[in-house]
């Protein structure tokens, strides 16, 4: 059984990693070519959640490094890519990067012990998240899980971004699942790489949930470094992860006035249970 996911100590002197213990940093050195960093979020001892798009085809494990706190780097001995996920996949439709699916799992070396500043996350569908969500048993199903935490309506959420060495700062935002996912989706077209798409199908899938814009709030947007990271719903005092940042219409994000059409775009973790069941299978999550 899973231990307590999503907890944090809020305390006001707590730190940052305190308040966000699921935080981790993904860095990808490849040989002769630089360092890449992503963000990603600790769901069980072993495993972190993170984009696909950080890695490429051909990196291998022993590049990668997992951050875990300051200056704490574990190794990794597994990358673990969505099966469906093809960046080129749809190059033949006019969209140059294709992010469906854009998901991926890092097995560390050893396990990452809970404690204060690391724990994991709670994934839905998962026994620690009903006991996270308090659901007595005959309640506990997948389908409650997603009708309490993806309601169809503007939904708060944050995701957390690095600023400094060893600081973490949550950006709220709002996700567009009622009336307002349309018109927060249609302005997937307004980014530059996809100014041939025809149809707005061929680069916005069902597995994407949407953030972004003026209306009802202004939300800030993520910056490319952020992408692999969680995006995070409350319930209660317990965190949850209902999305993994994928790809923005603008890369806008350290100027304070984006444009209204300026959104962001988060892989729904609903949408891909089955391969994180599969893959965490072995990790005593209890998927329900
Ligand atoms: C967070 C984030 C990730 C990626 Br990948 C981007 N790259 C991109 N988006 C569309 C096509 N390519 C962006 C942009 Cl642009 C803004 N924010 C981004």
């Amino acid at each position: 059984t899973m231990g307590l996911c999503g907890l944090t100590y809020e305390f006001k002197s707590a730190s940052d990693r305190e308040r966000n213990p699921w935080h981790v940093t993904i860095i990808v050195t490849r040989p002769e070519k630089g360092q890449e960093r992503c963000q990603g979020s600790l769901v069980s001892p072993y495993f972190v959640l993170t984009a696909a798009h950080c890695f490429h085809v051909d990196d291998q494990a022993p590049w990668v490094t997992v951050e875990v706190g300051p200056r704490v780097q574990r190794k990794v001995d597994g990358l673990f890519l969505h099966p469906q996920y093809n960046l080129g996949g749809r190059r033949d439709r006019g969209v140059p990067e294709f992010y469906d699916y854009d998901v991926a799992l890092v097995r560390l070396q050893t396990a990452v012990p809970p404690s204060p500043t690391t724990r994991p996350l709670c994934l839905p569908c998962t026994e620690g998240a009903s006991r996270a969500l308090r659901l007595p048993p005959d309640q506990s199903t997948c389908d409650e899980h997603r009708r309490l935490l993806l309601p169809e309506k503007n939904l708060d959420a944050f995701f957390v971004s690095p600023r400094g060495p060893s600081e973490l700062q949550r950006r709220p935002v709002h996700l567009k699942l009622g009336e307002q996912r349309g018109p927060c989706e249609a302005d997937a077209l307004r980014a530059p790489p996809y100014a041939k798409v025809v149809a707005l199908e061929d680069v916005v899938t069902p597995r994407f949930l949407c953030s972004g814009g003026t209306e009802p709030y202004v939300d800030p947007n993520a910056c490319r470094g952020d992408s692999g990271g969680p995006i995070v719903v409350t319930w209660g005092k317990r965190y949850f992860q209902v999305g993994v940042i994928s790809w923005g219409v603008l890369d806008v994000c350290r100027q304070p006035r984006a444009p209204a059409f300026a959104r962001d775009f988060h892989i729904n973790v609903f949408e891909v249970l089955p391969w994180l069941r599969g893959q965490l299978q072995d990790e005593d999550l209890g998927f329900l």
